[in-house]
């Protein structure tokens, strides 16, 4: 570790959305867990997140971690703002990583620091299927080690991250990517990419090149736990023809998508509606759901598509919905 090359004291960092072009749900582990094999991608939207090493000297903040010093703050109600978020859990499982191999107490005073504090700007819907969660911890994580001088590699935080949630191990990658010139000096850098083909329960993350799709994001503004879904999968896998079936990770396909839209009417008629009145080349339910992406190889398609949404009858005034791209920043300018 070179404990020189970095001594500010602040990082901000974006935290990408992602989403599944394929997820198939391969076999039921002995933990609970699922082995999954899927096509992940970043997305160009995002909570920001402001990192600190500081003196304790203000006390305006949600919470507070004596284990380690850690303050979080955000004005969003929705996510919790206690040792269950997943930002002050990704920076705990970093902190005890460091303090593993080095002495953080010396890290921390060379610093002139005796806490960390997290602010998450959250404007991704929460519970998505868009890993919102796990990109704040994956951001908090690489900005904590930033701020610590960069003791640990791209692929050792995705070593911890698997801890903190499945997706952590991809958004680490995907971020570390999107977030390049602020992480400058991360040893291993330049395996990350903004696309990955994702295997074992998140933890196998194997770089390949994005596939760039112009995207509409719909959200219809309901929460789905990853958790009841995955478990509902579990009968389907007693076949063995299913769980030994072929897959192919460059289709459009979502196991998952079966149980969300027979449970939940918000989505079935979400999917439905865009089928019927857009003209997307694809359609598909990202991760365990609700929302769904709209993908368009041509733009002319797109661009049109977005502008009649906005006096659309059929789009919900509760749906909330976003332009995008997927891919990497080359495919975003
Ligand atoms: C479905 C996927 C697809 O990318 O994404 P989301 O829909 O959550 O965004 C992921 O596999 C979700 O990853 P993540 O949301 O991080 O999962 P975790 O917090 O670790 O786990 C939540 C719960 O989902 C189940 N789970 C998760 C991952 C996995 N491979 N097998 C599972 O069975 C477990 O029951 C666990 O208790
Ligand atoms: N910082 C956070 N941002 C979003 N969700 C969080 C956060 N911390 C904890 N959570 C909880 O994690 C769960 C999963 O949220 P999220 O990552 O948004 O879902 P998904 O992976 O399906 O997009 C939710 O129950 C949410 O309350």
């Amino acid at each position: 570790m070179n404990r020189d090359a970095v001594k500010s004291s602040e990082i901000e960092l974006n935290a990408y959305a992602k989403i599944n072009l394929s997820l198939y749900v391969l076999s039921r582990r002995a933990d609970g867990y699922h082995d999954i094999k899927s096509f992940m991608q970043g997305i160009n939207i995002f909570d920001t997140l402001k990192i600190k090493t500081k003196k304790i000297n203000n006390y305006n903040y949600n919470c507070f971690f004596s284990e380690t010093n850690i303050y979080l703050f955000s004005a969003n109600r929705n996510i919790p703002l206690t040792a269950d978020n997943l930002a002050v859990k990704g920076a705990i499982s970093v902190v005890r990583a460091i303090s593993g191999r080095y002495n953080l107490t010396d890290l921390m005073k060379e610093r002139g620091a005796d806490c960390i504090s997290i602010e998450i700007d959250k404007k991704l819907p929460v519970a998505a299927g868009i890993a919102g969660g796990s990109g704040n911890a994956a951001a908090v994580m690489l900005g904590v080690n930033h701020l610590l001088g960069n003791p640990l590699s791209m692929r050792e935080l995705m070593d911890v991250g698997v801890k903190v949630g499945a997706d952590v191990p991809f958004s680490i990658m995907m971020n570390t990517y999107l977030n390049a010139d602020e992480l400058e000096g991360l040893p291993k850098i330049e395996e990350a990419s903004s696309a990955a083909i994702v295997s074992g329960i998140g933890e196998v993350v194997e770089a390949v090149e994005p596939r760039p799709y112009f995207v509409i994001l719909f959200n219809p503004s309901i929460a789905v736990s990853t958790k009841e879904v995955y478990e509902a999968i579990d009968r389907k896998l007693e076949d063995t023809d299913y769980a030994q079936r072929e897959v192919d990770i460059n289709l459009f396909y979502n196991d998952l998508e079966l149980y969300t839209l027979a449970n939940y009417e918000e989505v079935q008629s979400l999917v439905s509606r865009i089928r019927e009145n857009l003209q997307a080349d694809e359609v598909l339910m990202s991760g365990s759901g609700p929302t769904v992406a709209a993908y368009y190889t041509e733009y002319t398609r797109f661009e049109a598509d977005y502008k009649a949404l906005e006096s659309a009858r059929w789009v919900e005034p509760t749906w909330r919905y976003w332009k995008t791209k997927s891919g990497g920043h080359d495919v975003w300018s």
